[in-house]
């Protein structure tokens, strides 16, 4: 997906991705992973409220998005004002708890994520083609630091359903993509989830440990 088919889709208002609720997976099996006080990469985060969720359990949270006006909703819609400073090829947005990098995620290095010990993943992975996946799971094992782990929500739906984004990713993929790296936990599925009013689609939740 290219970088215009994204900010069409903000401009359009096309966001079906965005949730007006904290997703249930992340309530339910994010707290065992990681301890509140330690700081969570939020990659392509959008707008999520799954990130004001996040700071009220105590966590820091560090998220990378494209789109400039996704960023200034998130603050606007929480009443915060954040400070804004360039930091290489980024924006910074940050507020108490939060940093927020306006740019690209595949110009992140490890350098900007030293502080992150986990990562959530929720409509990241599965808003990209399939060699995008590749890159985008290549280059974030490249920068996370050593000892970080992660909680990755998917979708799954029959081949030729959908034609994407969300791509479907099968539990052989993500086994694939992680396990060199994790031990790959499959915690679940949301078997409600629907796409276009239909529910031939399914989420799943996986824990990632080091
Ligand atoms: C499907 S949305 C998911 C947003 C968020 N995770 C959520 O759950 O609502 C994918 C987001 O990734 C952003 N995005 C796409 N490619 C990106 C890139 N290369 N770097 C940073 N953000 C990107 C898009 O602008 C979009 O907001």
């Amino acid at each position: 997906m290219e970088h215009e088919f994204w900010h069409e889709r903000w401009k359009n208002r096309e966001i079906g991705f965005h949730r007006n609720d904290v997703h249930p997976l992340l309530t339910q099996h994010f707290k065992p992973i990681a301890k509140p006080g330690v700081t969570v990469f939020v990659p392509l985060c959008g707008k999520s409220l799954d990130m004001k969720w996040l700071l009220e359990q105590g966590y820091q949270v560090l998220g990378i998005e494209l789109n400039q006006s996704a960023i200034e909703e998130y603050f606007a819609e929480q009443n915060l004002t954040p400070s804004v400073h360039q930091e290489g090829p980024f924006q910074a947005y940050r507020a108490p708890g939060i940093t927020l990098y306006q740019g690209d995620f595949f110009e992140l290095t490890a350098k900007y994520l030293q502080g992150v010990n986990v990562w959530y993943d929720r409509a990241a992975m599965v808003a990209l083609p399939p060699t995008m996946r590749t890159a985008y799971v290549e280059h974030l094992l490249k920068i996370l630091p050593q000892h970080s782990h992660g909680l990755l929500v998917t979708v799954e739906y029959p081949e030729n359903y959908w034609k994407g984004p969300p791509f479907s990713i099968s539990e052989q993929e993500v086994m694939s993509a992680y396990s060199s790296m994790f031990t790959v936990e499959a915690l679940c599925t949301n078997s409600g989830f629907t796409l276009n009013g239909d529910s031939q689609v399914s989420e799943y939740c996986y824990r990632l440990k080091r």
